[in-house]
This record gives C-alpha cells, sequence and structure tokens, in this order.
C-alpha cells in the first residue's frame, strides 16, 4: 500500500483520492481553501465541485503541505494546468524524500511550446525530489468516477515498466488503467481534444446537427495528430483511451466543462462574452493559443484549430466555425 498525496481539492483530485482511498492507499489531499478541506474531512463530501456525493471515509484532507508531504511515495498534480508552476515550487520547498510525480492535468507548456511533461520534469530537476514521471489520461468526468461508474484511462510514462507498476495501484472493478508508453502523443491528446470539445459545442448550440458533429470531432482527430506528429506522438495513441475515448467524451458529453462553454458561446454569439459568464476551469481556450502558435511554429495548415484561435481570441463570431471548418481539411 502506498502513501498518495493529491495536491488540489477539485473535482478531478478528489475523484482520484476516492479511487486510490477504495484500493486501499494512505490518501492525503492538499487544498488552499480551508472549507473544502473541512467539507472532506467532516462530511466526506466536496460540495463545491462534486455536490452531495459521498466519499470514502479513509480519505484525509488538510491546508498544510509540509504535512501533506510527511510520507508521499506517489504525488498526484490535480490542479489546473496555470496553477502548476507555482504549485510546484511550494512543494519542492516542503518535500522531504523523492516522489513519483504523476500529472492529471490537461495542458502544455505555453512559454516553451512545448509538453507539460518537459515543463514539469524540468521544474524539479534541480531539487532531485522526483524518482519517475508520469500522466493519467483518458475519458473520466469527475462525477462519474466519484460515482464509481466504469471508467478505463491510460496510464503513460516514459518506461513502460513504470506505468505498469502504477496502472496497478489506480486498477480496480470499476477504474481500468493500461500502461502505455507514448508520453507525448497522451498529452499533445489531452491538451487538444480540449478545443475541439469547445467547438463540437458550439455546433450543438447552433443546431447544426450530428452529422456536422461528428465530422468536427474527425477534423480535430487528424489534426491533433498532426501537431502531435510534430513531437513524434504515435498514431495508435489517438485510438486509445487518451486518444478517441477522452476525444469522444469531452466533445460530446454536455458534462464536459469545454462542451459547455462551446455551447455558451453560440448562445451568447460571443466566446469573450461567454467567458466572463462561464468561471469554471475550462483548459482548450489556453490550448487554443498554444496549438495556434504550434502551427505557426511547425508551418501547419489546420482549420479547426485555426478557426477556433480566431473565435476565442479575436471576438470573431463562432457562425464561422461551421462557414469555414469543413473547407481544405488535411486527413491524415
Ligand atoms: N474534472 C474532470 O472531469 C477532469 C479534469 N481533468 C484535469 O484535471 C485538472 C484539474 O481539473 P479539475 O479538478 O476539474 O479542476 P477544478 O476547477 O475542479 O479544481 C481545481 C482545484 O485546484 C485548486 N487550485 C488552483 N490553484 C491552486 C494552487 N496554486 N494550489 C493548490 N490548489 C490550487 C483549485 O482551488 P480553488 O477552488 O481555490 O480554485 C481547485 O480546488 C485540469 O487540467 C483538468 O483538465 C482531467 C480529467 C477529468
Ligand atoms: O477531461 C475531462 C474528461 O476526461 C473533463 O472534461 P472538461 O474539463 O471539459 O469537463
Amino acid at each position: 500500500m502506498k502513501n498518495i498525496t493529491i495536491i488540489g481539492t477539485g473535482a478531478y483530485g478528489t475523484c482520484l483520492a476516492n479511487v486510490l482511498a477504495d484500493n486501499g492507499h494512505s490518501v492525503v489531499m492538499y487544498g488552499i481553501v480551508e472549507t473544502q478541506v473541512n467539507d472532506l474531512n467532516i462530511n466526506h463530501k466536496n460540495s463545491t465541485f462534486l455536490g452531495d456525493i459521498k466519499f470514502n471515509q479513509n480519505i484525509k484532507a488538510t491546508t498544510d503541505l509540509s504535512a501533506a508531504l510527511e510520507k508521499t511515495d506517489i504525488l498526484i498534480l490535480g490542479v489546473p494546468t496555470v496553477a502548476l508552476k507555482s504549485v510546484i515550487k511550494d512543494i519542492i520547498k516542503y518535500a522531504k524524500n523523492e516522489m513519483i510525480i504523476i500529472n492529471t492535468a490537461k495542458g502544455l507548456d505555453e512559454e516553451n511550446l512545448g509538453l507539460l511533461s518537459d515543463l514539469i520534469k524540468r521544474e524539479f530537476a534541480e531539487s532531485k525530489m522526483m524518482k519517475e514521471y508520469a500522466a493519467l489520461y483518458g475519458p473520466s468526468i469527475a462525477s462519474e468516477v466519484a460515482q464509481r461508474k466504469p471508467t478505463a484511462l491510460m496510464l503513460c510514462s516514459d518506461k513502460l515498466e513504470v506505468a505498469k507498476d502504477l496502472a496497478k495501484i489506480f486498477s480496480n472493478e470499476y477504474f481500468y488503467v493500461y500502461p502505455w508508453n507514448d508520453l507525448a502523443g497522451c498529452e499533445i491528446a489531452a491538451a487538444l481534444k480540449n478545443t475541439v470539445a469547445i467547438g463540437s459545442g458550439i455546433l450543438f448550440g447552433f443546431e447544426a446537427g450530428d452529422n456536422a458533429q461528428a465530422s468536427l470531432i474527425t477534423v480535430g482527430a487528424n489534426e491533433m495528430f498532426l501537431i502531435g506528429s510534430q513531437f513524434g506522438a504515435r498514431l495508435e495513441t489517438f485510438f486509445n483511451f487518451a486518444g478517441l475515448g477522452d476525444l469522444i467524451l469531452t466533445a460530446s458529453s454536455q458534462k464536459s466543462r469545454n462542451f459547455t462553454l462551446g455551447r455558451k458561446i453560440a448562445k451568447y454569439n460571443s466566446a469573450k462574452i461567454a467567458m466572463e459568464n462561464y468561471k469554471l476551469t475550462v483548459e482548450g481556450v489556453g490550448s487554443a493559443k498554444i496549438a495556434f502558435n504550434l502551427c505557426k511554429k511547425y508551418n501547419l495548415k489546420t482549420s479547426l484549430f485555426e478557426n477556433m484561435f480566431q473565435i476565442l481570441y479575436n471576438d470573431t463570431k463562432p457562425i464561422a466555425l461551421i462557414n469555414n471548418v469543413f473547407n481544405d481539411v488535411k486527413l491524415v
């Protein structure tokens, strides 16, 4: 049994804490909001993010990072991409021993137009506190995981043996975790599917039809691979749970925040107004900008990512997506 620390008391961190506590591990969550920490310790709930769902009573939560890192074997990063750098700096300050780091944030490194794994490895390098790096990706809406509904994912690490060992720690009768070693492919797929989901939500909001939505998801999958191949991503990854699975889920489920933002963009006929009115974590906005800049850097022609950038950052009317996205598509 492992000592596992989860950074962030948000939706995803909490549902993973539940899986790991169900598997008999010792789980401590670190959060910055005292009411959330108290809610977890006293009521075994996370009312802010997951309503009335009751969690495993063995989960402990704290606002004391030093205490949270007392005996950590495995550290799970459960905060959004924008918070990663500052969180890692704090972790290094209080870390007591070498840890396996598992990232769950679905994003990319905006500053260096690179992978989050490279950013995280770089941030930890000098401290020598990172024993191994891995990431958990796949179709896993937090509320469903929290309700112990069947979910299948990929545990990715450059080293397949490490991925196999970690997959066992997460796996149980409702959480099916498969080892995989194409980290670049999983990360690109995880980050970019969110932008595709916003686009799919826009089409849904405009009642463009199921044909259009399925076609948009297809364009998205092709362009995700095109961008991913610049990082050495493998085509197979775009068919596994981290690739196809998460793309289908996020680009079609009304439980997805990215898809929901897209619906609101259609409703308000403006991305700017929609974003002002929707304050939940939506990773696809940042990914759209990074994808656009990656395409410029590598001289790639994409239709969906170009249109999504214009809609999200230049207040182009969202109807442009329907008008433009199927013109001159490049398929793999
Ligand atoms: N929700 C889901 O279904 C899934 C999410 N993910 C990914 O997981 C990542 C986290 O998402 P999710 O849990 O949904 O996000 P939420 O918005 O639900 O929660 C984020 C949590 O991180 C906390 N946080 C933010 N900054 C810091 C910080 N500096 N130190 C400590 N805690 C901090 C937030 O605190 P505060 O409340 O104060 O903002 C909040 O508790 C995202 O990249 C997302 O894409 C992956 C799979 C599924
Ligand atoms: O990544 C997710 C499911 O796998 C969660 O999607 P949203 O962030 O769009 O809610």
